[in-house]
Formats: C-alpha cells, sequence, structure tokens
C-alpha cells in the first residue's frame, strides 16, 4: 500500500468561485489547482467582454490577498443568454477559454439563460470559427420531465440535433450523472465531459435515505448507484473524452438549509484528498493523473501544468464549515474519512482563516 502520490500539477475544468466575500473565503480552497474554467453565473452573469474582464481582476485579487505569489490561472467563460451575438463572441475571443449554455432555469442562476437554443446557431457557429468550447449545464427544464430524466432527456432533445447543425463545435457537457449521458459522450467524436467528485462517491440514497441531506443536494442531482458505478468506469477507464470537473459550488448554510434549498456542493478543497481514495478503492491509482492533470488540458488544447503536487496519507482531514462574511459554507462530505491530503497545500486552511 503506497502512502504518496506525487501527480502533475491537476487542473479543475468546472469551478464556482462565486464573487465577494465567498470569492475571498474559498479562492485558496483551489489553490492545488493550477488552472480552473471558471463559471460565469453570478448576478448579474458575465455576459460581455468587460464582465469578463473585471471578474477575471477580482479572482487574481482574491487568490493574490489570500496566497501571496499563490500561481493560478482563471480559464474564463462567458455566459450566453438569448441576447449573446457573434459579435459578442468575437468581442471575447482571446479573452474567453469557453461559453456557457444554462437552459434558462435550469440551475443556480441560470435565470438569464438560453430559452431558445435554436436562435442560439450563429452564435455556436462563431464559437466554432473561433476555438471557443461550448460548455453545457445539460438538462431539460420542462415540468412535465422528471428531475432524475432531465439529463437523458436533454441528450436526446437537444443536443443531438445542436451538434448536427454545428459539427464543427467542441463541447464539454458539463458534470454528467448517468450512464446514458457516458454512452452518449463515448458514441459522439469532438466532445468531452467532465466529471465530479461528489457524482463519483454518492448516488440519490445518500441524498434522500434515512433523511434528507441538503449538502448532498446538487445539479443535477445525484442517481442510481448503476449511474456512479458508470461515472467511475469512465473516470477510471482509458477514454480521454472524460476529465476532472469539481463544479465545487459554494452556498452558506441559510441558503441550503433553508425550505428551498440552493443546489451546489462545496467540494474543492478536498476534491484531490476524494479522487485519490476513490481511484485507490477502484484499484486505478495509475490513470488518477490521466483524470484530473492530462485528459482535461488535451481536450482544451492546452500544455499540461509544469510542477507536481503530492499527497499523503495520514489522520482524517476534519471538515468543519469554513467562516465568511456572509455566514457558514458547510463542506461536502464524503461519507468516508479523507485520509489524504495534498502537501503543503493552502486549500485546507481554508477552515482556519477567519475573513
Ligand atoms: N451544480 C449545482 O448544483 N449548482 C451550481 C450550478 C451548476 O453547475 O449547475 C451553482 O452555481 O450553485
Ligand atoms: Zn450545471
Ligand atoms: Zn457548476
Amino acid at each position: 500500500m503506497t502512502d504518496t502520490i506525487t501527480l502533475r500539477r491537476p487542473d479543475d475544468f468546472h469551478l464556482h468561485l462565486r464573487d465577494g466575500a465567498i470569492l475571498e473565503a474559498v479562492a485558496r480552497g483551489s489553490l492545488d489547482f493550477a488552472r480552473a474554467i471558471i463559471m460565469p453565473n453570478l448576478v448579474p452573469p458575465v455576459v460581455d467582454a468587460a464582465m469578463v474582464r473585471s471578474y477575471r481582476d477580482r479572482i487574481m485579487t482574491a487568490v493574490e490577498k489570500s496566497v501571496p505569489g499563490a500561481e493560478f490561472g482563471p480559464l474564463m467563460t462567458l455566459y450566453l443568454t438569448d441576447d449573446t451575438t457573434p459579435a459578442t463572441i468575437d468581442e471575447v475571443a482571446g479573452l474567453c477559454t469557453a461559453a456557457k449554455l444554462y437552459p434558462a432555469h435550469a440551475t443556480t442562476n441560470s435565470a438569464s439563460g438560453v430559452n431558445d437554443i435554436d436562435g442560439l446557431t450563429p452564435v455556436l457557429e462563431r464559437m466554432a470559427e473561433r476555438g471557443i468550447v461550448l460548455c453545457i449545464h445539460g438538462e431539460v427544464t420542462d415540468h412535465e420531465v422528471d428531475i432524475f430524466d432531465r439529463e437523458a432527456v436533454f441528450l436526446e432533445r437537444v443536443l443531438a440535433p445542436m451538434r448536427e447543425r454545428v459539427p464543427e463545435l467542441k463541447i464539454v457537457l458539463e458534470h454528467v450523472s448517468t450512464r446514458t449521458a457516458i454512452d452518449f459522450v463515448k458514441a459522439a467524436g469532438n466532445m468531452g465531459a467532465t466529471i465530479t467528485a461528489h457524482h463519483l462517491v454518492i448516488d440519490r440514497n445518500d441524498l434522500l435515505a434515512g433523511g434528507i441531506r441538503p449538502h448532498n443536494y446538487c445539479l443535477p442531482i445525484v442517481k442510481r448507484r448503476e449511474d456512479r458505478e458508470a461515472l467511475v468506469a469512465a473516470a477510471t477507464g482509458d477514454n480521454p473524452a472524460f476529465f476532472f470537473g469539481s463544479d465545487s459550488a459554494p452556498h452558506t448554510d441559510p441558503r441550503k438549509l433553508g425550505p428551498c434549498g440552493a443546489a451546489g456542493c462545496f467540494t474543492a478543497p478536498l476534491a484531490l484528498a476524494i479522487l485519490a481514495h476513490l481511484f485507490e478503492a477502484a484499484g486505478a491509482l495509475d490513470r488518477l493523473e490521466e483524470f484530473v492533470s492530462l485528459r482535461g488540458a488535451a481536450f482544451y488544447g492546452l500544455p499540461p501544468n509544469p510542477g507536481t503536487v503530492t499527497l499523503t496519507r495520514g489522520a482524517p482531514v476534519p471538515l468543519d464549515p469554513i467562516d465568511t462574511a456572509d455566514g457558514p459554507i458547510t463542506l461536502f462530505n464524503p461519507g468516508f474519512e479523507v485520509t489524504w491530503r495534498v502537501e503543503n497545500s493552502p486549500a485546507l486552511d481554508v477552515q482556519e482563516k477567519v475573513f
């Protein structure tokens, strides 16, 4: 049994850093990662070049304030709306790595998302020309579609026709949650998919059996055990289309625990340790570096990061909530003791800092 794991420094291809006091509190939690695709679902959303630049500056300021000299590259994204035009795409080319499609009302802060996805075709065509990746929250929003089926229905009704309309566009299906999505991505070309740490370790029993656990509520909602097993097989398998995106999505406890709790799991500070545990249990530690450090970069056409991180096994990491000026944020609890930790990591100090 090995007690240390050294990996090329990883990337997080789906991250919510938020803004203001929460950004300041959570930024250090992502500094095990060299780069991250930064989600644009702020209020108001990040819809043009000026907003992208200013958000990028706020992130770099928060990173520098948390850990002076820390090296971190935010890969910025544009939030697509019904009003996005090909000219907006030209404006953000060179500034944004990707643009994000939220079907309107599909998830947290998606009210300004896209209602008319067909109408977006000229924008998608321009993205393909300019080499901007499309990241998708892949769920339909129709009230009649069961929440557990919304990803599968999206693939058939929305994603398959979109790929036919704009076959040259590089697409990442974010936070896949079903066996159906894994099979879809395997069969498609020009597509990648991110898998989160939480979708790899919990299923709907961990959300609902024996009492409701709001901190395990995220979108897409966690599915059946067999779906989770398909995700684990994809993450630990050899298909380069599947790579890590934490979808770490902090909300304060009052927002998670109220009568209409917000969707999102705050995983970033623990993500690598959770993945190490899972890959070890699956007998696939030799694949961890591919999943967190190599495949996503290759998909996005980025060089792998210089430098390494080393994880060591030790006493269980405490999972206390972190304090922010807006209220406490509870860390995701994977349901097992987290005994791996990144050496010299600023990420876990997130709990020791009071902001
Ligand atoms: N995943 C979530 O449950 N929530 C995310 C939004 C998203 O990624 O869908 C958030 O911003 O809170
Ligand atoms: Zn999403
Ligand atoms: Zn997300």
